[in-house]
Order: C-alpha cells, then sequence, then structure tokens
C-alpha cells in the first residue's frame, strides 16, 4: 500500500533511521565543561534510559542547560564522552551529527520561536530543513497536525506568538520540537512561568507523549511537582557532576545536604502531600481512602 510519503518522493523518499533499540539513548562520560576559569562540569557521568523520562534537577548555575547544551552539539565540551543513539557526538563528522540530530525535538527555556512567524510557520522550519523537497502543502499539513498534537487549538497555527499566552507559547515550542517525530526530546524548564493548572496540563500532556510515542525525555526542571508526577528518574547534578540518579523516594533516603533541603525541605513536603492527595483522590470509592483525603484535606486548612 503506497502511502502519501511514497506517493510525493516516489523511489526517492529520504531514509529514516532504524528506531533505536538499545538500552541507553544518551550515554556521557567523563564530561569536562568550563568558561575560563568557572568550571561547571568534571568528570560529569550521566545515562539516559529509553523510555524513560528522566528529570535533571539541580541548583542554579550547576550546568543543567549546559549538559543539555553538550549532548545535543551546541556546547564543546573540554573532555569526555557523549554517544546519542549509540554514535559519539564528540567525535562526530558534522554531517554524521546531522544525521542523529534529526531524530530529536528540543524545547530551550523561553520557547525559543522565531516572532515573525507564525506558529505553523516555526513548526515548518525543521520540516523544510530536513526534507526540502515535501510539497509546501503536506508540510503545512504535518505542521497543523503537530500543533494539535500539542493540545493547541488548530486556529492557533495562524497566530503569531506574541499573540499566544506563556503557555500555548510552550505548546508551540513543543509542536516544533515534535516536528520530526523525535525519539528523544529535551526540555528545558517547560513548566517555568505556568500557572500550576497550566503546569500540570503541560506535565500531562508530556507523560501521554512519551507513552504514545515511545519518547525519552531529558526534562530539565525545578519543579517539585513534575518531578513526582512525571518523571521514572531523577538526575542530580552538585559538586559539577551527577551526584545521584534514582526515583524521587529513593533519593529522599539519601544523606546529601542539598538533596535534603530540596526534596525534603517544605516545598518538598507539599509537593509529596499534593501527589499522595492526587493519588488517593482517583480511589475515592475505597473508605480508607476518603478518610485519608478527608484527614490530609483538614490538616492542610488547619495549616493555612
Ligand atoms: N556561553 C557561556 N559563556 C560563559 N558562561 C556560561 C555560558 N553558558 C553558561 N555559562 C555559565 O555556566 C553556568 C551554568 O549555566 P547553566 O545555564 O547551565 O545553569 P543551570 O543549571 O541551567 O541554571 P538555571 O537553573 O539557573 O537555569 C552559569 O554560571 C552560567 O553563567
Amino acid at each position: 500500500m503506497s502511502s502519501i510519503v511514497d506517493e510525493i518522493f516516489g523511489g526517492d523518499k529520504p531514509q529514516r533511521h532504524e528506531r533505536f533499540r538499545g538500552e541507553y539513548p544518551v550515554r556521557v562520560r567523563g564530561l569536562d565543561n568550563a568558561f575560563g576559569d568557572q568550571v561547571i562540569h568534571e568528570n560529569l557521568d550521566l545515562d539516559l534510559k529509553r523510555g524513560e523520562i528522566l528529570g535533571v534537577v539541580g541548583g542554579s548555575g550547576t550546568g543543567k542547560s549546559v549538559l543539555m547544551r553538550a549532548i545535543i552539539g551546541l556546547q564543546q565540551p573540554d573532555a569526555g564522552q557523549i554517544e546519542v543513539f549509540g554514535q559519539s557526538m564528540t567525535d562526530a563528522e558534522p554531517d554524521e551529527a546531522l544525521g542523529v540530530r534529526n531524530r530529536w525535538g528540543v524545547l530551550f527555556q523561553g520557547g525559543a520561536l522565531f516572532s515573525t512567524l507564525t506558529v505553523g510557520e516555526n513548526v515548518e522550519v525543521p520540516i523544510k530543513q530536513f526534507y526540502p523537497d515535501l510539497s509546501p502543502e503536506f508540510v503545512s499539513e504535518i505542521a497543523r497536525y503537530k500543533v494539535v498534537m500539542s493540545g493547541l487549538p488548530e486556529e492557533a497555527t495562524n497566530k503569531y506568538p506574541s499573540e499566544l499566552s506563556g503557555g500555548m507559547r510552550k505548546r508551540a515550542g513543543l509542536a516544533r520540537a515534535l516536528a520530526l517525530d523525535p525519539e528523544l526530546l529535551f526540555l528545558d524548564e517547560p513548566t517555568a512561568g505556568l500557572d500550576p493548572i497550566g503546569a500540570s496540563a503541560f506535565d500531562q500532556l508530556t507523560k501521554e507523549l512519551k507513552q504514545t510515542l515511545g519518547l525519552t525525555v531529558f526534562l530539565i526542571t525545578h519543579d517539585l511537582d513534575t518531578l513526582h508526577e512525571i518523571c521514572d528518574r531523577v538526575a542530580v547534578l552538585a559538586d559539577r557532576r551527577v551526584i545521584a540518579v534514582d526515583t524521587v523516594p529513593n533519593l529522599m533516603q539519601l544523606d546529601h545536604p542539598w538533596i535534603q533541603e530540596y526534596f525534603n525541605g517544605p516545598r518538598g513536603r507539599a509537593a509529596l502531600t499534593a501527589q499522595a492527595l492526587d493519588e488517593l483522590r482517583r480511589h475515592m470509592d475505597k473508605p480508607i481512602a476518603a478518610e485519608a483525603v478527608k484527614a490530609l484535606d483538614k490538616s492542610g486548612e488547619d495549616e493555612a
């Protein structure tokens, strides 16, 4: 049966890679990064497991964004090895790196949309770059589909970034990150600046996309609710390296001052309580869950 792509390309359609079947789409070993005298990373190791959402946390300036930029080839490291889909990025020739680059999508902090292009045109940019022979009608059809997939109304396709709310701009950035059907998604603080309802909706969308598209997600965040709700594991950056990678409950047991302060401080505990309440509310048919919700709600009111 011939698909629309077959019809458009005939026998010359661009070859897509086989999906990555290895265990670790991203492997980082012995990474060093510095800006002048300022050492950011020293001997940093990290593995991203296929199919997981890996949260990346750390104090401000610990180098979360620099790590992401190094993995996607925007920051040349001083030392170390980075492998993406089993291919070395640090030793890759430019055209080899290009072959990997269309297999990931990136949502930068702030969305990084082109302000003079509509949302649809923004999404079209990577499609045109990697598939220059596609017809304009087909490219705009794909873009429209990605916009809707990102939870925006179809009409948003023709709007400019300045006409959108912050939450909508994030979704537009996500639509562009999904433009090339990536296997790997990098999200840099996707819920920063969103209200709690918008942030929670974005989290659920990320989780759904992971499940339905089989994505692997590298997610930089400060948002404790996001960590509790959707991250399979969390990597903690401190002391210039990744000091721990584990589930949130396991991390909470570790005796490191920053980890204790972060996860077991007042905000960490509030996020944990909120998650426990959400979980219990899903089982309100069970009397014990209903009782627990009532008790937790009451203690919340008393504290307030
Ligand atoms: N191009 C650059 N030139 C010089 N210094 C840089 C550059 N990019 C990042 N840095 C420095 O590297 C450090 C780590 O920056 P990075 O943005 O990765 O931190 P972060 O952990 O993502 O912080 P935040 O949580 O505040 O976003 C900071 O001190 C920053 O000033």
